[in-house]
């Protein structure tokens, strides 16, 4: 948001809520200068929604920290005008909440940390980064990764060539498939299976499915999609109702 509209908003708040917002951190106003309202804005604004640029703040999930393993997922509700927390995982009492402040995800270590640092300035301490390479985490991500630029590549020739679709038979399917289900054993091995991150895998698996005619397989992974929209977004996101739409009137005639 730009300094002058974070200024203006600054200065209407009450007293009470402009202390705890001077609370918050900020890593954007650089070393040894004193906080600014638009330092600690930029350090704790969440977008809200895919589509938006200028982020909110919150107070209260304004103090979450990021982690390449988050253990609860972020979700702007536009029609309840609010971000909702998820847990994507069962979570300790006493444990610290950690969400994913961007995509970063896909990264191996070092390129999560250079990720973080330029985008928001920190140097990540998440369980992840410290963990690194010594459990064959970055191995993984970057087998991870691989698959999931096969998955897209697969999936939006389905999407994108009607006509490819008709070549889209046999062992392609098979294979693109296989790199589904690696993927999404990979994310589980890694610890970053939570809906928000596997969605979108389950989503290319439908359409590859439903591209070969498999009716059966598309609507498996349709239901696991939906679990994994559920479980990041809501129940009443517009996405998770959008699936249930095609859902209840069969998957064949889903497109
Ligand atoms: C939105 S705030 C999070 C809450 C903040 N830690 C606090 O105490 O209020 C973002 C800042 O927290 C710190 N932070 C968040 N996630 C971190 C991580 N994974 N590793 C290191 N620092 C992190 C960074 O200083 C970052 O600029």
């Amino acid at each position: 948001m730009h300094r002058l509209a974070v200024q203006r908003a600054y200065d209407s708040m009450h007293e009470d809520t402009r202390s705890a917002f001077m609370d918050l951190s900020s890593s954007c106003d650089g070393i040894g200068r004193g906080k600014t309202p638009r330092g600690i804005y930029d350090t704790n604004a969440f977008r809200l929604g895919d589509a938006d640029r200028t982020g909110g703040l919150f107070l209260t999930i304004a103090r979450m920290n990021h982690s390449c393993r988050p253990n609860v997922n972020h979700y702007w509700s536009s029609s309840l005008q609010m971000t909702l927390v998820f847990a994507s995982r069962d979570i300790a009492a006493g444990e610290e909440l950690r969400t994913t402040y961007g995509p970063s995800e896909w990264l191996n270590t070092k390129g999560r940390r250079e990720f973080l640092c330029e985008r928001f300035a920190f140097d990540c301490n998440c369980e992840m980064c410290v963990e690194g390479n010594d459990l064959g985490g970055d191995k993984r991500m970057e087998a991870i990764r691989s698959l999931q630029e096969a998955i897209a590549l697969s999936s939006s020739l389905v999407v994108d060539g009607g006509a490819l679709s008709s070549k889209w038979g046999g062992d392609s399917t098979v294979a693109a498939l296989e790199s589904v289900e690696r993927c999404l054993a990979l994310m589980n091995e890694q610890g970053i299976d939570g809906g928000a991150f596997t969605k979108s895998i389950y989503h290319r698996g439908y359409a590859i499915c439903d591209a070969a005619g498999d009716d059966a397989g598309a609507r498996s992974y349709l239901v696991s999609e939906l679990r994994a929209v559920r479980d990041s977004e809501g129940v009443y996101s517009p996405n998770a109702m959008e699936i249930e739409r095609v859902l209840n009137r069969g998957v064949c005639q889903a497109g």
